[in-house]
């Protein structure tokens, strides 16, 4: 969440007008091709938002089938999703002559720090492929608050006084209390049960909600993927920086077709520009010090977790990269924030 997903999607998915399927669903056809042919998105809308629900107690065949309505070109009884076969593949731009592999995917941010979407794509989905796009947890935070600032304040112009001072307030006051929240439950982990479980047990308490939390808690990458790799093994788990799929789109995107086993001959190398997307403003010389200060403080030891729980999995590349690309995208988070609008573009010096 806030890491990029919008984009990765809408370079995946090209873009696409509705028209109809023979099994009646409406879906879309490309005029603006999709990357690869083998992959597709869902319907309508990156966030399928269906593994982030309660696990439930319907079968899995009518659960797959509900979960798979959500797709284009997809009768799940004939077409053999989880196969990753398809029944209409010229409609999806494939060759019709053998029956082509279709890679569907979605982009729920959300699903990342739920405490229970894990186990639930598991029980559905035992090979799918995941794929995280980690962003510096610091200017990760910062995107998210001010995404429901924006949100909930269209009302006021943002270049006035008084959309800065509310700013101010409500993201000293948001961020403050989430962060005493979440110290709260990390104080409490003892040894025994698995971190992320008696963190998710604290986040998800009667009196508190995963949603409450969310602006620092996505950020604590450590315990997710600690979730995720209880369920999958890393082979099925592609991670990235997110600063590095900013840097360098074209060649991420080709590592995913050749990570899903997609033949790179059919890749449309000219189907998108790369240009940023869900791009938001920021109110120049808005973020006080002291709270940029207790934010790096705060993620700074969960960090060093994350890499080493990554290093332990195998990910010794990433975390290397993300070792020179986190400082790199605070400076810029700090560069953008802390200073006046006439010192803004300065060269700012960061400790990591
Ligand atoms: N290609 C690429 N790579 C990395 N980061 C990118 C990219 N495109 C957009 N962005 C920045 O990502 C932020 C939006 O992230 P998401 O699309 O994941 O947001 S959301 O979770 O769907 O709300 C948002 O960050 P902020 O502008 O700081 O809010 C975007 O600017």
């Amino acid at each position: 969440m806030k890491g990029g997903t919008t984009a990765l999607f809408h370079y995946l998915n090209g873009s696409q007008p509705a028209i109809h399927y023979p099994n009646g669903s409406k879906s879309h056809v490309d005029f603006r091709p999709r990357y690869h042919p083998g992959i597709i998105g869902a319907h309508a809308t990156k966030e399928v938002n269906f593994f982030n629900k309660r696990p439930s107690k319907i079968a899995n065949a009518t659960l797959q089938q509900q979960y798979f309505a959500s797709f284009p070109g997809v009768d799940a009884l004939v077409d053999q999703p989880l196969a990753g076969r398809c029944s209409y593949p010229a409609q999806l731009g494939l060759s019709s002559s053998s029956r082509p592999a279709l890679v569907r995917m979605e982009a729920t941010a959300m699903y990342l720090a739920h405490p229970t979407a894990a186990a639930n794509v598991q029980r559905l989905l035992p090979q799918v492929r995941l794929l995280a796009l980690l962003r510096e947890p610091v200017s990760r935070a910062l995107s998210s608050v001010n995404m429901l600032f924006q949100n909930q304040h269209a009302h006021l112009e943002q270049a006035s006084p008084a959309y800065q001072q509310a700013w101010q307030v409500y993201v000293i006051t948001e961020l403050r209390r989430q962060l005493q929240v979440l110290r709260g439950c990390y104080a409490k982990v003892a040894p025994g049960l698995p971190v992320h479980r008696q963190v998710d047990d604290c986040v998800f308490a009667p009196n508190q909600t995963l949603t409450g939390v969310l602006h620092v808690h996505v950020g604590l990458y450590a315990v997710h993927l600690e979730r995720w790799l209880s369920h999958f093994a890393p082979q099925q788990l592609l991670i990235w920086s997110s600063h590095a799929f900013d840097e360098a789109p074209a060649q991420h995107m080709d590592q995913l077709v050749h990570w899903l086993g997609l033949d790179p001959a059919l890749t449309w190398h000219n189907s998108t520009t790369f240009t940023r997307m869900h791009k938001r403003s920021y109110p120049a010389g808005s973020l006080p010090a002291a709270l940029l200060q207790e934010l790096v403080a705060f993620f700074q030891p969960h960090n060093e977790r994350v890499f080493a729980l990554l290093q332990r999995h195998g990910y010794g590349s990433l975390v290397q990269q993300l070792r020179r690309a986190w400082p790199l995208e605070l400076a810029e988070t700090i560069s953008k924030l802390q200073q006046k609008p006439a010192e803004h573009g300065r060269q700012t010096q960061v400790q990591p």
